[in-house]
């Protein structure tokens, strides 16, 4: 019986061990593990207005209708992947757009500095949250606005970091970013307010695809962004997509999550190998984010036997 079992563990295939298999064989080791932070909206509201789509629409969001999206959101994110929660905070409605919290690349963080004075009650508590979770934060001067994965974005097939700014986050931002993540950072110049963030117009996609609207960058930028990724990888999509925020999108293992998707940019997802996931959010658009602006990719560590 042990003979036949040893033949067993013997003959059995070769397999790379995953993640976590690798790190219960090393003693005290941690592993880091993939989660979306997103911050539940029972706080969310749009109580003053700071960027277009905001405008005439304070105390208009439906509170009950804002949660099921949510719910939504995070539930159909759950089927394909871990998750993690930062508490919601009175006061502070728009800390439920964690990608606003910071940028997180490995254990590394910016925590972000807002240029929405509106915002900077936020920035403590996402700074509290990321030290709870063992993430080493870079410093970074209070003078350079940067407001996080909104405004940054890592390539997923070049080592690569898509930088907005003209907005919210200054140009100065990349440079800094370069440093403390050690890889290129690329600054985009945006120039239409409705898209104030890069996340609202600019989604990179697994195996080098991005989806874009051209529209919201100047002519440079547009340059460089065709310079570094290949034409036929380029998904540029139409006012009316953009507009419907199909760009602020979350891609996990090629299922893309965005408010909204018209058949023809479902179809071009399709052909490059993706499969859009339409989880409504009008509550939010009234404060200018969607499904991307919800969430925030982390690593969080985790210790062995966790
Ligand atoms: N685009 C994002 O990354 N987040 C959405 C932020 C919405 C919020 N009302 C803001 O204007 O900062």
């Amino acid at each position: 019986m042990k003979l036949s079992l040893e033949r067993e563990i013997l003959d059995a295939p070769f397999r790379p061990l995953d993640e976590s298999e690798a790190a219960a064989l090393l003693p005290g080791a941690v592993s880091a593990q993939r989660r979306i932070l997103m911050c539940a909206p029972d706080h969310f509201g749009v109580d003053y207005v700071i960027n277009p789509w905001m405008e005439n629409q304070i105390g208009r969001a439906a509170l009950p209708q804002a949660r099921a999206q949510w719910d939504n959101l995070r539930a159909r994110l759950a089927e394909t992947t871990h998750l993690a929660f930062v508490a919601p905070t009175a006061g502070l409605p728009d800390m439920v757009f964690t990608a606003n919290a910071g940028l997180a690349i490995d254990d590394a963080v910016v925590v972000s500095r807002f240029h929405a004075k509106e915002r900077r009650a936020e920035e403590r508590f996402f700074r509290d949250w990321f030290e709870r979770h063992d993430f080493s934060v870079a410093p970074w001067p209070d003078h350079v606005a940067f407001e996080g994965a909104g405004d940054a974005l890592p390539d997923r097939a070049q080592r690569l970091i898509w930088c907005g700014h003209g907005w919210r986050s200054s140009e100065y931002a990349p440079a800094l970013l370069e440093k403390i993540f050690d890889r290129e950072a690329v600054g985009l110049r945006l120039v239409d307010p409705r898209f104030y963030h890069l996340d609202t117009c600019f989604c990179p996609l697994s195996d080098g695809w991005l989806m874009y609207y051209p529209e919201a960058f100047d002519e440079a930028s547009r340059d460089r962004i065709e310079a570094l990724v290949p034409k036929e990888k380029l998904i540029a999509v139409g006012e009316a997509d953009a507009r419907a925020f199909a760009c602020n999108a979350v891609e996990i293992d090629k299922r893309v999550f965005m408010n909204d998707c018209s058949p023809g940019l479902r179809a071009r997802l399709k052909a490059a190998g993706f499969t859009a996931v339409v989880t409504p959010l009008s509550e939010f658009l009234k404060a200018g984010g969607g499904a991307k602006c919800l969430t925030l990719e982390v690593h969080v560590k985790r210790s062995r036997g966790e």
